[in-house]
């Protein structure tokens, strides 16, 4: 018998509203500091996709809204009221609590600063002023939250007025779905800001937005209602378009903590401004105190932009059962063999006849008409035969050049080495990995400082377990290459593009490690890029031994000047001593030194002088060597030229030195 339903076991449905504001992580929407970081890269990553697919460099607006509670309050017509019974709230503090704090307050302090005047620092002091203050700051707005309207501009394609509701109030609904690399692909990212933004503070997102050529701007000021997955439009009207304006302009109101993920955003537009250096980047975080404010500007470096990405088309060895179905009821295509042909990358017209008699179905049969068998059959059939890979052509990666000037501009490494792998595939699917290793930089730690983009989005969470992360630490051997991964300052950079990401979660934030192609593509990028780097290192490691060597000779000169000279001048004092002379038989040269010690000509300078000289001698003799030993003796030998100043010239003597031969020239 089967068991009885508990009283409350009634069944229920949800919309697909509805379960990703019951799980708002899933998608990156975790607590309210992430919730702003999120939001703001949902809108970011929208606007690149629609101005690069319509090949328009990218110009991005990014607005961030301080927005105090009364302020919020008074936009959503709630009026603030005194408090009538302050026990009732969460900061009340009764008298005894009060003065006990402040004695427990004032205690620290007084630890603090005795132990500052011992060690004469005194932050640790100012740290816990700070602290104090702020908490007596929060105290005084009495908890208020702080509340922030984000706005993002872009000079993309734009929506269709028709649309805009169902693209931002209907929970997966979007453009992206095909066989292309976007940014974006679930038809998630800008309703989980709304909905986030109905959660936190119940107001509506605004949106104004204009296609290529149009002569009017549409203006939409809507919501999402959670339980039917639909949108709720508040407001909506054609605006004039005056100076043809084209682009999106959306703008919503959520609860954050700009504190604690200010850090993470500014890191988030660095990132993207390294792997999109042909976008240009406006960045504005307007406090209600003025002086919290900042503002940023991340310069286009380039204009050159890579291909676009373009949609291509199934790979027969990726599809499953549905996926047949649904393209067999929707295709064009008449019969089956034109179906084949014509819905799947790789299958030519002669190798379609050929699947068609080997399924044993009539050649004729309409797409649509095919049994659930017949699909089965043909699906089996699919993921046994040997297909050409995708050829990785619809791909739009970085560049190697985007990618190194990314990496000039905001790092300035001593160093950089680009490598672009060939095309791999997973299930079917085109990848391709880039990556870059640097050495050296502004504002990077010792170690490695790992860098993952993703369809060119920066990942900056769950780093540990992303197959970048996990292949750097684990799989590479840093010192073959000379790079000492502890100490050395070391920046990985790692960027995959694909039709298809294996992300864990709809939040993007982290690439598996269990899919063997990518692992070992990933590898051979990074190693490729040490394989560049290392004798570059091992130039300037030789370099700087050899620097160092010629610092220490030099060091010691002085005293083994000094004492050379003492034992010279005891030597030439026994000129009368016979017998010791005869002891001490001196070899010729040796005997011209004594005697120049004797006459005044050999001086402790004079001894100095000479040292100094064979330091340096020595120091160029090595550099020859070494370049000798490096094979690039041919480089030294390639001849340079340079304009004479004058038009009427003689040569000069000919200037030789260690490591070539320099003539000058004499204007006449
Ligand atoms: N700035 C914009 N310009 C033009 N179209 C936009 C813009 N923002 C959103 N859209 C349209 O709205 C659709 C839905 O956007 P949304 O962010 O919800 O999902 P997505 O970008 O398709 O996928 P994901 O959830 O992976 O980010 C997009 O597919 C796109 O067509």
């Amino acid at each position: 018998m089967a068991p009885k339903a508990a009283k409350g076991d009634v069944l229920q449905q949800k919309s697909p509203a509805e379960f990703f504001a019951d799980n708002r992580t899933i998608a990156g929407f975790d607590n309210p500091g992430k919730c702003l970081y999120t939001t703001i890269r949902e809108l970011v990553e929208n606007a690149l996709d629609a101005a690069e697919s319509i090949s328009q460099l990218p110009d991005v607006d990014i607005t961030i809204e301080e927005i105090s509670q009364t302020r919020l309050n008074k936009m959503r017509g709630v009026t603030s009221h005194d408090r009538i019974d302050e026990e009732l709230y969460q900061d009340y503090e009764t008298e005894d609590a009060k003065q006990k704090r402040l004695a427990r307050e004032a205690k620290e302090l007084e630890k603090l600063e005795k132990a500052a005047a011992k060690s004469g620092s005194t932050a640790a002091v100012d740290a816990k002023r700070k602290e104090l203050e702020a908490k007596r700051a929060a105290q005084a707005s009495r908890g208020e939250k702080t509340f922030y309207k984000v706005t993002v501009r872009d000079n993309g394609m734009g929506m269709a007025h028709k649309d805009i509701p169902d693209m931002l109030g209907r929970v997966l609904s979007g453009t992206k779905y095909g066989v292309k690399q976007t940014r974006g692909k679930f038809g998630l990212g800008a309703k989980m800001a709304l909905i986030w933004s109905k959660m936190s503070t119940g107001l509506p997102i605004e949106v104004t937005s204009a296609r290529r050529g149009s002569a009017s701007r549409s203006y939409f000021k809507l919501d999402l209602d959670i339980q039917r997955n639909q949108p709720n439009v508040h407001e909506s009207k054609l605006l004039d378009n005056p100076d043809g304006w084209h682009g999106a302009e959306l703008s919503v109101v959520i609860a954050g903590s700009w504190t604690y993920y200010r850090a993470k955003v500014i890191k988030y537009l660095q990132q993207i401004a390294v792997i999109t250096p042909y976008a240009q980047f406006n960045f504005a975080f307007n406090a209600e105190d003025e002086k919290n404010s900042l503002a940023l500007r991340f310069a286009r470096r380039t204009d050159t932009m890579p291909q676009p990405p373009k949609a291509t088309k199934h790979h027969p060895s990726s599809v499953d059962l549905e996926l047949i179905k649904r393209l067999a009821s929707s295709t064009a295509a008449s019969s089956l063999t034109s179906f084949l042909a014509k819905e799947f990358d790789c299958i030519p017209r002669d190798l379609a006849e050929r699947i068609v008699a080997e399924v044993r179905c009539d050649p004729s049969t309409a797409p649509a008409e095919l049994t659930p068998k017949q699909i089965v059959a043909l699906h089996d059939l699919l993921h046994q035969l040997r297909f050409d890979p995708p050829d990785g052509g619809h791909l739009s990666p970085a560049g190697e050049y985007n990618l190194r000037l990314g990496i000039m501009k905001e790092l300035r490494p001593e160093m950089v080495a680009t490598h672009q792998g060939a095309v791999g595939v997973h299930e079917g699917h085109a990848f391709i990995v880039e990556a870059a290793v640097s050495v050296g930089g502004k504002n990077i730690k010792p170690g490695l400082n790992i860098h993952r983009f993703a369809n060119r989005i920066p990942l900056l969470f769950e780093g540990g377990s992303d197959v970048v992360t996990r292949t750097a630490l684990k799989r590479i051997g840093w010192s073959s290459y000379k790079i000492n991964q502890n100490s050395d300052k070391v920046g990985v950079f790692v960027s995959l593009v694909s039709t298809k990401i294996p992300f864990k979660g709809a939040g993007k934030e982290y690439i598996a490690d269990d899919v063997e192609e990518i692992q070992a593509a990933v590898r051979a990028a990074i190693q490729a890029c040490c394989l560049q780097l290392k004798s570059k290192i091992a130039r300037q490691q030789a370099a700087r031994e050899q620097r160092q060597r010629k610092k220490n000779l030099t060091k010691y000169i002085p005293n083994v000047a000094a004492a050379l000279f003492a034992v010279l001048e005891t030597v030439a004092e026994q000129r009368g001593d016979e017998n010791a002379a005869k002891r001490r038989r001196l070899e010729p040269d040796h005997a011209l030194v004594v005697n120049g010690v004797r006459s005044g000509e050999v001086t402790e300078a004079k001894l100095a002088a000479k040292l100094q000289e064979h330091v340096e001698q020595i120091d160029v003799d090595m550099a020859l060597e070494y370049q000798l030993q490096q094979g690039i003796t041919d480089i030294a030998k390639v001849d340079a030229h340079l304009m004479p100043a004058a038009a009427r010239h003689a040569y000069g003597p000919e200037q030789h030195c260690g490591v070539g031969v320099i003539r000058l020239l004499r204007a006449l």
